[in-house]
């Protein structure tokens, strides 16, 4: 199991430097946190808003940022030792946290050296590159600090942050550019060790630096360069960095959004410092990458009842596999949760469905919840947005990673009656995997607080993810699972992935689309409702009752062999 989400971006004005809202960006007022996606609701970014994306190596894709520390302490602490007891000065040693940070972090190797002992009153000679590493100069001691790195490398090898690998591996597969820009002259040996030599369509590295004669981080040479050889504008490219002279030199040189990762406690510098938006992991965004095809505007997506003819004529005599999401698309949505009632009609027609095939039930709600309203025994029923599934005959999955967040779950709901108690209409839906914030009843003066509120939870409670509904916010574990993922599963689990099966997904909800989107080519995803935005849905209909009919002729052409 896994993936995760959510978050947003705004670019500057080239005249101003001013923060100006991202093409999509510009129909909402911005929040207080992170902007949200005019187009869809949610908060992220889409294919279509940049063309490539470029990452910083240390601290971004691998964990070497602590190999690096670690090595730089143990060269400057052994060198300033030295000179200690030769001058009789005192040993101050370095500092990982604050020295790092602030003067070797993302810099070239020999300009890091010079920038930390200056800051110490110290100015060797440059010295030549080929210096043996006990020679006193700037080039001796980078290679010193060169040696231990490299002897660590081999030692323990690399660690990745896989939701990094993941994003530029789905970033390649909808043909977006990647490079990889590093200061270090390790960087190929590194994404050796790591087993990612082949992850990036252009890497530049320290190597590249001194043979092209750019200049170093926070110059924008590295990235500048990347641009160039991935051909696109700075201004269609993102830059993700988590080093000061990093989000300086993506500033510097005008790319379209600079994304800091938060691996220092640093954010508010690294937004000082040029970055126009600031992650503690690339998990955190929600970078939307369905294919641009299947994206398409509502308007443009086909109505199912009136095209039933052609999904009759896809089933082909095919089995069909029916899942459905409860709020909004079996019910209406309504003032509060415990009002959406399924009618018997609808549970009727749902019934007479899983008479010819499987059914499941995929909801925002939690489980035991959304199975007493829906009420038929037969059916499948995936709670907490997929993390707690049950069915007949013992099938029964409860997301492994996700129930170890049951504590944090329960003390952020419990936190959340407690604050937003003094907002009338706000109401706190507790779930085994989740929370559900609901504001449909709350003052539109006053949802900004509800939000602030949620926000301020989850500073204290980074474990959990927020995401967005219908006038719901919803803290969910901070997990690479969603809907979309739970279907799969689902199709697996029940032997239902293969040729001879069409699966149906029907859900009205933004939350919904990771399900279209991985139904996309081998199922039918139906949105309910029109919402203003696009979807990877391909046929839509209007409203619940209209689900209720297409179930009904479903079930007839099912039970009729698949043909009508
Ligand atoms: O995935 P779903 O089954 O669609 O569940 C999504 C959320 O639905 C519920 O909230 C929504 O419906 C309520 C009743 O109509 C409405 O009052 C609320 O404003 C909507 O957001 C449910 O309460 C949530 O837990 C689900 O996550």
């Amino acid at each position: 199991m896994p993936e995760p989400s959510t978050r947003a971006r705004s670019t500057r004005d080239p005249e101003t430097g001013a923060n100006a809202p991202f093409p999509f960006a510009d129909k909402r007022p911005a929040p207080a946190g992170p902007e949200r996606c005019g187009a869809c609701g949610d908060a992220g970014l889409q294919a279509g808003d940049f063309d490539a994306a470029i990452f910083d190596l240390d601290g971004v894709v691998t964990r070497t940022a602590r190999v690096h520390a670690a090595s730089w302490k143990r060269l400057f602490d052994e060198y300033l030792r030295e000179r200690a007891e030769r001058s009789g000065e005192v040993f101050r040693p370095f500092d990982i946290e604050g020295d790092y940070a602030r003067y070797l972090d993302g810099k070239p190797r020999y300009d890091g050296v010079e920038s930390f002992l200056k800051s110490r009153g110290i100015v060797p000679e440059r010295g030549d590159p080929s210096d043996p590493p006990d020679r006193e100069t700037v080039s001796g001691l980078g290679n010193r600090k060169n040696r231990y790195f490299r002897e660590t490398l081999e030692k323990e090898g690399v660690e990745s942050f896989d939701s990094t690998v993941d994003l530029v591996r789905r970033l390649r597969n909808r043909r977006i550019g990647t490079a990889l820009v590093s200061s270090s002259r390790n960087a190929r040996l590194i994404l050796e060790v790591a087993g990612l030599s082949d992850l990036f369509d252009v890497c530049i590295d320290g190597n590249d630096i001194a043979r092209l004669g750019l200049k170093g981080k926070p110059a924008p040479d590295l990235f500048l360069k990347a641009a160039e050889l991935l051909d696109v504008q700075p201004d269609r490219g993102l830059v993700f960095e988590d080093a000061i002279s990093g989000v300086q030199a993506g500033r510097a040189g005008g790319f379209g959004l600079v994304i800091g990762i938060d691996r220092h406690q640093q954010a508010s510098e690294l937004r000082a410092n040029g970055a126009d938006m600031v992650v503690s992991d690339v998990a955190d965004l929600h970078i939307r990458l369905r294919p641009q095809a299947a994206c398409r505007a509502l308007h443009l997506i086909p109505r199912a009842l009136e095209c039933y003819a052609e999904i009759e004529s896809q089933l082909d005599a095919r089995r069909a596999a029916v899942f459905l999401d409860y709020d909004g698309t079996l019910t209406p949505i309504v003032e509060r949760p415990e009002l959406a009632v399924l009618s018997q009609r609808m549970k009727g027609i749902v019934e007479r469905l899983t008479r010819f095939c499987t059914v499941a039930v995929v909801s925002g709600r939690d489980r035991a919840d959304v199975e007493h309203l829906v009420g038929i025994d037969s059916l499948i029923y995936a709670g907490s947005h997929g993390f707690d599934i049950a069915g007949p005959e013992g099938l029964r999955i409860q997301h492994e990673e996700g129930a170890a967040f049951a504590g944090v779950v329960q003390r952020a709901a419990a936190l959340l009656q407690k604050d937003l108690a003094p907002i009338a209409g706000a109401l706190v839906e507790p779930k085994r995997f989740g929370v559900a914030v609901h504001y449909r009843q709350v003052a539109s003066g006053q949802v900004l607080m509800v939000e602030a509120t949620v926000d301020h939870l989850l500073e204290e409670m980074p474990e959990l993810r927020k995401t967005f509904g219908k006038k719901v916010f919803e803290l969910r574990p901070r997990l690479d699972w969603d809907k979309g993922r739970a279907v799969l599963w689902l199709l697996r689990a029940l032997g239902l992935e293969r040729d001879g099966v069409l699966p149906f997904y029907l859900g009205d909800d933004d939350t919904d689309e990771d399900a279209f989107a991985v139904l996309e080519a081998k199922g039918i995803g139906i949105l309910v409702g029109c919402p203003a935005r696009e979807s990877a849905a391909r046929y839509v209909l209007d409203r619940p009752a209209d689900v209720g009919r297409f179930l009904d002729r479903l079930a007839t052409t099912l039970e009729s062999g698949g043909h009508g």
